[in-house]
């Protein structure tokens, strides 16, 4: 599966801006024959959180028709980063699925608000699972502050996730916690790890960059730098079974003790 990591350099608070830069980055990548396009955190509004009455997208209804459109229009799977969704007077951190048919098919709101950067003031937490399916392959998505509740991922993998999606805004002073964090998913829960980052700044906080594909062996098998760039990787989904099958790290939990 060749896949390519959208790290875009979000615009604070406008949409329109950022889905134009992000479409331009899309159709760049589309040259290289992506099977799965994969955009960060909160991309469209970036942290925002204080106008999101104003630029939440009611419904998630923007980003369906906008990566809905670009995925059958190019026939690939978007994993369409996370929107502010707003429903009713509720406001989630959400990520959107959509197949090579530009259908629809997951939803997963961020289930760890992260208090640092005020969200849970702002924002609902989501209560389901992230699991799905690309191409015939288990996946599962989480949005950034998600991957430091390794048990979370690990009931995801427990269901038979292959491939974990993290769309994240991380910010630079942290990029050691965020590289050995992934690190330990990819090689605990033996499945890819697929994080995508934003690039740039707000008013708040330098974000590190270093979208991140990792290998169920823990190598680092793709890194960006800290601008915006599209990070391209081909991972090997039949690894997976080789490496289960070398340390069976399934077979040999023990659940009754813990
Ligand atoms: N957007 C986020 O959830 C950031 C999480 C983060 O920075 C962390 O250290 O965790």
């Amino acid at each position: 599966m060749k896949l390519a990591l959208i790290q875009l350099d979000i615009v604070f608070g406008n949409p329109e801006k950022n889905k134009q830069n992000a479409q331009t980055l899309i159709e760049h990548a589309i040259k290289q024959s992506p099977d799965t396009v994969i955009l960060p955190e909160l991309w469209t509004t970036g942290y925002d959180l204080t106008r999101l009455n104003a630029i939440a997208d009611p419904n998630a209804a923007d980003i369906r028709a906008f990566a809905g459109d670009l995925a059958k229009k190019y026939q690939i799977n978007i994993i369409a980063g996370s929107v502010a969704k707003q429903k009713g007077d509720k406001v989630t951190n959400t990520m959107t699925v959509f197949n090579r048919k530009g259908e629809c098919i997951k939803e997963y709101s961020k289930v760890h608000l992260f208090r640092l950067m005020r969200e849970e003031r702002y924002m609902e937490a989501g209560e389901a699972d992230g699991l799905f399916s690309i191409d015939d392959v288990s996946a599962a998505g989480f949005i950034c502050y998600d991957i430091r509740f390794p048990e979370w991922l690990r009931r995801h993998v427990l269901q038979g996730a292959k491939l974990l999606f993290i769309p994240a805004e991380w910010p630079a002073p942290r990029l050691d916690h965020w590289r050995t964090l992934l690190t330990c998913r990819a090689i605990e829960n033996q499945a890819f790890v697929i994080a995508c980052n934003r690039a740039g700044s707000d008013p708040e906080n330098q974000f590190a960059g270093h979208s991140l594909v990792i290998s169920p062996w823990g190598e680092i098998l793709a890194e960006a730098g800290d601008k915006e760039e599209i990070l391209f990787a081909d991972i090997d989904i039949a690894s997976i079974d080789a490496i289960r099958n070398r340390i069976p790290v399934f077979e040999d939990r023990r659940p009754e003790l813990y």
